[in-house]
């Protein structure tokens, strides 16, 4: 199979080589929105950074598209709900530029405190303006750093050698790692009005948009100088210059920008605020971090493998992979036959994870995610995967719910899937032997020991003599070869369940004659 993946902005020739040694690649630089639609439909992947606007309008063109690399750590220009709806995997670099956006915010800091751009800018011009240009020292000042992420944490190692008092919010901050670090975590109305320099590293959401605005800012210290290298719109704009301009806030150093670039941004005017054009991640360094994380990435997805760092998909970490893997492949398989044996629209998928299967923490979510891509594969038509497995489930108004349980049934683990529908309800139970040996173990109330995949016919009939006999005639009248027969019953002489293995697909007419047997309640055929 031949790949085509696009390249929208400038990515590092490292990782671009890397890509070119497994697929087609077009680096095409600049596009607007119009442009990229065009041509989107042509490609397997998309690797942008933060110049490209992967819109709904975007994605919604991209019949071909399975991943979009971001080369870099913010994802605020991918439209994730667009790509997770139509099963386009996300992936992005997150510690790659880390250490530049890093060092970037801390030589903002200094250029801010030394006024060393205009004071350049002077001399440029000619001028001997030494008074004009007075600074203020880093040394014991209180830094205040709003997101105490990978960057911010950084931050306050190198803030802390320069002696600064480091004090931060984060309401998801790990407060031990907060303290190992030298620093005092607060809330934001505490962190305000103390700090003398005030930086944010969150990403731009819904909750942190204009979160330093005219309310928080008349708060602050007089002479507050604030620094935003993660994202424009954390900070409102305008109400940063009326504070400068009234004299509250000393000076402000911006990398980023409500619009990019800030064309019709007063802020940028003013002598007080030092600016950057979105510089944070441009290192040598980062860009070849950054490039070759999202151009493997891109390969291993196309590979039909997973990528590391999906932003739209539960992530199982690497040392957890071996140990998913067989829940994983057994509940798609599950789901996959479940489906095949209800009928009616289904209301609910219950899942519930069983003695060992129950240690399996954030991994459930994603062998969760496979049983629904099982059940809903076959039924719908947009392709269903791990990406979009939730939502499409959602979106039909399934209520998707586990459980986690110590009970097994004296098995050492065991994963048991139920359908309700709107006419009945049927459960499938399995079990993970071996990282190897996955097997149905349970169908309904019935005791089974198979091992999911190939054709079956499951069937539940009265258990009394012939029955069985005349299956076999009627699959060896179509030429079917039956490969193996496993049958379970609660009391001889009530009902019981059938699984029949065949070598080959059952023609509907069979399943017809099938269904005929005298004793015969139900029979469905099924290819897991
Ligand atoms: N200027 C650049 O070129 C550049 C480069 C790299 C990253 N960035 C941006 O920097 C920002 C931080 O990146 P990172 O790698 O440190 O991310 P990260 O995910 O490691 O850290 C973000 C932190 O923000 C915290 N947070 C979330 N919501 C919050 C809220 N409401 N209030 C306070 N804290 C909140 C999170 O708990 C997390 O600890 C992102 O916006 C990223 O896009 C910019
Ligand atoms: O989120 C990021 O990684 C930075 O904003 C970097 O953006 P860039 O890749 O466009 O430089």
């Amino acid at each position: 199979m031949s790949y085509k993946v696009l390249v929208s902005d400038p990515l590092a020739e490292e990782g671009v080589d890397i890509l070119r040694g497994f697929c087609e690649v077009d680096v095409k630089t600049g596009l607007d929105e119009d442009e990229i639609i065009k041509i989107i439909g042509e490609y397997d992947g998309l690797l942008v950074r933060s110049g490209t606007q992967v819109t709904a309008k975007v994605i919604e063109a991209a019949d071909k598209l399975k991943f979009i690399g971001r080369a870099g750590a913010g994802v605020d220009n991918i439209d994730l709900d667009a790509a997770t709806k139509r099963g386009i995997i996300v992936a992005n670099a997150p510690a790659g530029n880390t250490l530049a956006a890093c060092e970037h915010t801390l030589a903002m800091m200094m250029s801010l405190s030394r006024n060393i751009p205009q004071a350049t800018a002077s001399v440029k011009k000619g001028e001997w303006k030494r008074s004009a240009f007075m600074g203020v020292e880093l040394n014991e000042k209180v830094l205040g750093i709003v997101g105490f992420g990978r960057i911010g944490q950084e931050l306050a190692k190198r803030a802390n050698a320069l002696e600064m008092k480091v004090v931060a919010y984060d309401p998801y901050i790990n407060v031990e790692r907060a303290k190992e670090l030298g620093v005092e975590v607060k809330t934001l109305e505490e962190l305000i009005p103390v700090a003398n320099f005030i930086t944010v590293h969150t990403p731009l959401i819904k909750e942190t948009r204009h979160m330093i605005n005219s309310d928080s800012i008349s708060k602050m210290k007089d002479g507050v100088r604030i620094i935003n290298c993660a994202r424009g719109g954390i900070i409102n704009e305008d109400d940063l210059y009326d504070a400068i301009v009234a004299g509250k806030v000393a000076g402000a150093a911006l990398d980023v920008y409500e619009e990019e670039p800030p064309h019709s941004s007063k802020i940028v005017t003013l002598d007080q605020v030092i600016t950057t054009p979105h510089l944070g991640a441009s290192t040598v360094e980062a860009q070849q971090n950054v490039a070759v994380s999202v151009a493997k990435q891109c390969i291993e997805v196309l590979k039909g493998g997973s990528a590391k760092f999906v932003v739209n998909a539960p992530m199982v970490p690497p040392d957890q992979q071996d140990r998913i893997e067989p829940y994983a492949r057994l509940a798609q398989k599950m789901g996959k036959l479940l489906i095949q044996l209800v009928e009616g629209r289904i209301e609910s998928v219950e899942i519930e994870y069983g003695g060992k299967a129950a240690d399996l923490g954030r991994g459930s979510k994603y062998v969760t995610r496979l049983a629904l891509k099982g059940i809903l594969d076959p039924i719908l038509q947009t392709p269903v995967n791990i990406v979009n497995a939730e939502f499409a489930a959602k979106e039909r108004g399934i209520k998707v719910s586990e459980t986690i349980t110590k009970e097994s049934e004296g098995f050492a683990n065991l994963v048991t899937i139920k359908i309700t529908t709107d006419k009945m309800a049927e459960s499938v139970s399995g079990n993970v032997s071996s990282p190897e040996k996955i097997r149905i173990v349970k169908i309904g109330e019935y005791m089974t020991d198979m091992t999911p995949g190939g054709d079956v016919i499951i069937s539940r009939h009265h258990d009394v003599p012939g029955v069985i006999g005349r299956f076999a005639t009627i699959t060896g009248q179509h030429n079917i070869n039956i490969a193996g027969m496993q049958v379970g019953r609660n009391k001889p002489g009530e009902e019981a369940i059938m699984v029949l293995n065949v070598d080959s697909a059952v023609p509907q007419e069979a399943m017809d004659e099938i269904l005929k047997i005298e004793g015969v309640f139900t029979a469905k055929y099924a290819h897991i």
